[in-house]
């Protein structure tokens, strides 16, 4: 169980709030607030989940992050039993009687989205269409009638009824993305969706710069090339994302790289970080891939 409270709030975790996540925000507070489950769906790396934690935080609830997975079931959800456990009285008060009392008893866990729809938490529902459709079935119910039904729990009632400040958020990759589900037109139906794209190349300066404290130029070097690089791509999936561009930086930053196209030092942490994406992405050979990130930072 994850239970997340001021971790968010950590220098590693802050969201840099640039004009289009500060707009995002914005808009995903008041859908919130009216009552709507928010969706972020968009490309890998593209701040989905930062943005979802950030959200979560707002509402000023205690927060559950769960990751979808295609193992993730009912157990894990609502709860299972996990053993027994006994307890024994054993009465000599008098001597000539022998009294002993044994109860055995099925010992229950709860789930984590029964403990946060019991206690009204904010679930972020991290890549949930990465857990089977059937699995996500629960939350129609959940979203429409404001009930967890129990199965499985030997309970004479046959669901709860969701805490009224319970609220969930959902991340997800879009569907062609490999491990991901195709997720059921009804729960859709439910959620407001809505894009978190890559940023752009000034988007991106603010936040490495900021998040990093590096100085803007630096910060521009790194997202100029990845920018570049990503434009290359057009609609292929697994272009280099903001992640890439921050993990470049702060490598850079640690190791005393300078931030200069012509260090070699930097040319090869670019190419290291860059290249696989660029061999997948592009189907170009390691040489090939190595080629148009120089070409790139122009050296
Ligand atoms: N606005 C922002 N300010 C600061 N850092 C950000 C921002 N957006 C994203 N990041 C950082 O970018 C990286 C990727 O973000 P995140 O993990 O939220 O992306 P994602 O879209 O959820 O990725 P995935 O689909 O792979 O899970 C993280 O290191 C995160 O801290």
């Amino acid at each position: 169980m994850t239970v997340l409270n001021e971790r968010v709030t950590s220098d590693h975790h802050a969201l840099i709030q640039d004009m289009a996540t500060k707009s995002l925000l914005k808009r995903s507070i008041q859908y919130m607030k009216a009552g709507y489950p928010v969706h972020f769906t968009g490309p890998s790396g593209s701040g989905k989940t930062s943005i979802a934690l950030a959200l979560a935080k707002k509402l000023k609830r205690p927060v559950m992050l769960m990751h979808g997975n295609h193992e993730l079931d009912n157990k894990d959800l609502i709860g299972s039993f996990n053993g027994y456990t006994s307890s024994k009285v054993v009465d000599r008060y008098v001597k000539s009687v022998y009294k002993k009392d044994e109860t055995i008893t099925e010992s229950w866990k709860d789930g984590r989205l029964l403990e946060a729809v019991k206690h009204g938490y904010t679930l972020v529902y991290d890549e949930f269409s990465r857990s089977q459709p059937t699995t996500n079935n629960i939350f129609l119910s959940i979203l429409e009638e404001g009930v967890l039904p129990l199965y499985g729990l030997k309970s004479t009632e046959p669901f709860i009824k969701v805490h009224p400040k319970f609220s969930m958020i959902f991340t997800s990759n879009p569907q062609e993305y490999a491990g991901v589900y195709q997720t059921q037109d009804a729960l859709l139906d439910r959620l407001i969706t809505l894009h978190v794209g890559y940023k752009d190349k000034d988007q991106e300066t603010l936040i490495i710069s900021e998040k990093l404290g590096l100085d803007k130029k630096e910060a521009e070097i790194i997202s100029e090339l990845v920018h570049d690089l990503r434009e290359e791509f057009g609609d292929r999936k697994g272009a280099p994302s903001l992640r890439t561009s921050l993990q470049i930086a702060r490598i850079a930053k640690l190791d005393d790289i300078p931030i200069d196209y012509s260090n070699g030092d930097f040319q090869q942490l670019c190419a290291d970080l860059l290249g696989h994406a660029v061999v997948q992405g592009l189907a170009l050979t390691v040489e090939d891939a190595n080629d148009l990130i120089r070409k790139k930072m122009k050296y």
